[in-house]
């Protein structure tokens, strides 16, 4: 086999996905999707985040969805939940979450857009969220946003993105998510900063989140499956979208990813059938087609309410 036998997918629809949508999602709608999820056999499924509601409002109920999530687990499913500072941190102990995530970005100017402060700064501002986490036993996950391109400064060096993700990698991230936030890669361009980054970061620890602007997250996906990556993060129905990077697309889509590696052997633990029922679901409530091309041609039983 050409790469790994195995690939773990981090569902991210319930946080990436439905954090930049305008119609305002139900509590219960967003458990009942972390729910289904978990039932299509997807192991870790990254929850909400604990931001400042001011800046994203759709995730102004991540308390209550941790608290919900924590009566009704799916055994051996892991919720990571971002985290962006102390207070952050602090309102995700007090609701019990197992895992988070730090984000941070190769881009001085999208990382202020998006937190407000330079990439030293938030570096500084992860540090203490990182040790109190994971003195606390919670598993930290690190996210390096603009790994290829940024909506502001444009192409981003390699270098600059190993230096992120080695910083983050030696505060105490298990692991760390590489992030084509606009989707402007392609697979020459993710080989050459898988090879910046393998050097700084086990290339075991490192994961792939490729977003579809231009339709090359899943080349760029099987391009780091090739080269050994076997974690990325997607999203069911290719929901989602930084609000702070203008005119990004969503993420690759789950099914999109579980089609491919079911056609390559490769072992996602992941139920296409169910997923792609999830995927129309979820696109029901939204009021729309899904966006994957896999979705749409499997059709699903859930049809997408007429306006
Ligand atoms: C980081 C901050 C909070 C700084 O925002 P700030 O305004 O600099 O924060 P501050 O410390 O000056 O505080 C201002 C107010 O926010 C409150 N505050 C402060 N912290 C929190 C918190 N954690 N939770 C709730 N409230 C908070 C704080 O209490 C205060 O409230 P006030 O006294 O005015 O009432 C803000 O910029 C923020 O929330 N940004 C989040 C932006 C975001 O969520 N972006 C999307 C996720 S990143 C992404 O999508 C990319 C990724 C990960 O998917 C990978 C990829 O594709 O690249």
């Amino acid at each position: 086999m050409e790469g790994p036998a195995k690939v773990t997918l981090v569902e991210v629809g319930p946080r990436d996905g439905l954090q930049n949508e305008k119609t305002p999602i139900a509590l219960e709608h967003k458990l009942a999707l972390i729910e289904r999820l978990a039932a299509c056999g997807l192991k870790v499924i990254e929850a909400t985040a604990f931001v400042s509601p001011q800046w994203v409002p759709q995730m102004a109920d991540h308390a209550e969805v941790m608290r919900a999530l924590r009566g009704r687990r799916h055994p051996g499913v892991r919720h990571p939940v971002l985290v962006p500072n102390l207070k952050g941190l602090e309102a995700a102990f007090a609701a019990g979450v197992d895992e988070i995530a730090v984000f941070g970005a190769a881009s001085e100017t999208f990382s202020r857009k998006n937190i407000n402060c330079g990439i030293a700064e938030a570096l500084e501002r992860f540090r203490p969220v990182v040790a109190q986490a994971r003195a606390a036993g919670v598993r930290v996950r690190g996210y390096v946003s603009c790994v290829v391109g940024c909506p502001y400064e444009g192409p981003v060096a390699p270098e600059k993105v190993a230096e992120v993700a080695a910083a983050l990698f030696e505060m105490g991230c298990e692991e760390i998510s590489l992030g084509d936030t606009i989707g402007v890669g392609t697979p020459r361009q993710v080989i050459a900063l898988l090879e910046a980054v393998a050097q700084r970061v086990p290339l075991e620890r490192l994961a792939g989140h490729f977003h579809d602007t231009y339709g090359m997250a899943v080349a760029n996906v099987y391009a780091a499956w090739r080269f050994g990556v076997a974690t990325f993060d997607a999203s069911v129905a290719g929901l989602g979208g930084c609000p702070y990077a203008k005119g990004a697309s969503g993420n690759v889509a789950t099914e999109e990813l579980v089609y491919l590696f079911d056609g390559l052997g490769v072992e996602t633990g992941v139920d296409l059938k169910a997923l792609v029922e999830t995927a129309w679901w979820v696109s029901g409530l939204l009021g729309r087609e899904p966006a994957s091309r896999v979705a749409r041609a499997l059709g699903g039983s859930c049809a997408v309410p007429q306006p």
